[in-house]
């Protein structure tokens, strides 16, 4: 049940399989005698320093896939010297998990209590975390038909969303809002001074609408395929979206990134930096803290290899051109 929670996607899973799909379609045309000596994989965001452009992706309950939950990730995601984005729906509070690693980023659902919301990113700023990142894709829940066969509705006996507690003590559950709209998030411009990024941006006429609103960074993302299913696959909808903010504030994507190559093809298509999911997943579940460290680690050793063959030093130099469709 908690495995197809983690591996499944929204209605026939179309787009969760056509995330990896589309990358496939794609080859590398590499340039040669580059003489790129080391690679340079370095990568600067909201001046936090990092050694990747990997970034760990915001996921739900890690306390179902290892007892180290998301201090675990966190950890590990600290030793391969990237961030972790913490999800609002993390099954141990965000103190504890910026206790075991960092830089944090948060990401928010914003809710329809607008106190609630305002608390939550306070919490979230006073442990640490260095950027918000709020998700837009969800204005209802995506339809998983996996957890509707198992009946996977609730966490076990336990464990909650530790970050959803009130005043009280009570864990609320996480609202899905379809009220929510631009001028929401100008409302969250008042509550903290931290980076606000938009994650959920397919369409180019939202991402120019999101940096008309002064976000500071944009994510391209289809949730892995579990909101809207049929939805674009994120490394087809990069392109436009990046062509539209025009290096105006930075591009992520997440989505179907399993291999250096993949993140090569994204970096080329417009990313500053991706974002992954599932993989983090599996590692923390077959290996914890270690595991998530390992598995960073071997996506960024496979990127620079990648980038070796390639002839890219930095992945500044990762451009289109270097990209095509197969035949
Ligand atoms: C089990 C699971 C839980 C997720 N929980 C959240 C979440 O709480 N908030 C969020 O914004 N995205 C969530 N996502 C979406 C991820 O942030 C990300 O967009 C997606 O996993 C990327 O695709 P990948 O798994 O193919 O790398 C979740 C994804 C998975 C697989
Ligand atoms: C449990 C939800 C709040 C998170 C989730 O499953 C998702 O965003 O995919």
């Amino acid at each position: 049940m908690h495995a197809d929670f983690f591996a499944g996607g929204a209605g026939e899973e179309r787009t969760l399989r056509g995330n990896l799909a589309a990358y496939d379609r794609l080859r590398i045309v590499p340039r040669v005698l580059r003489a790129t000596g080391e690679r340079d994989l370095r990568t600067t965001l909201f001046g936090t320093g990092l050694s990747t452009p990997v970034l760990v992706a915001p996921t739900a309950f890690h306390l179902l896939a290892h007892p180290g939950g998301e201090a675990a990730t966190a950890e590990g995601a600290a030793a391969a010297g990237t961030v972790m984005v913490v999800s609002m729906a993390a099954t141990q509070p965000v103190e504890a998990i910026a206790a075991a690693g960092g830089p944090l980023w948060f990401q928010l659902y914003p809710q329809p209590d607008l106190a609630f919301t305002a608390a939550v990113v306070k919490r979230a700023e006073a442990a640490g975390c260095r950027a918000l990142v709020v998700t837009v894709d969800s204005p209802v829940f995506g339809r998983r038909e996996r957890d509707l066969r198992n009946r996977f509705t609730d966490l076990p006996d336990g464990l909650a969303c530790e970050n959803m507690r009130d005043a009280t003590g009570r864990v609320r559950t996480v609202e899905m809002d379809a009220t929510l709209g631009w001028d929401r998030l100008a409302r969250l411009r008042e509550v903290t001074g931290l980076p606000l990024l938009v994650k959920g941006i397919l369409h180019p006429a939202d991402a120019r609408l999101a940096v008309e609103h002064g976000m500071d960074g944009v994510i391209v993302s289809n949730h892995g395929g579990r909101q809207l299913d049929g939805a674009i696959a994120t490394i087809d909808a990069l392109p436009a979206v990046a062509e539209t903010v025009g290096r105006r504030v930075p591009v992520l994507v997440d989505g179907g990134i399993r291999r250096g190559t993949d993140v090569l093809i994204a970096l080329a298509l417009g990313a500053d930096a991706v974002l992954v999911g599932r993989p983090v997943l599996e590692a923390l579940a077959a290996g914890g803290a270690r595991g998530v460290q390992r598995r960073l680690e071997r996506l960024t050793a496979d990127l620079d290899h990648a980038m070796a063959l390639a002839g890219a030093k930095r992945p500044a130099e990762l451009t289109p051109d270097l990209v095509a469709v197969a035949g």
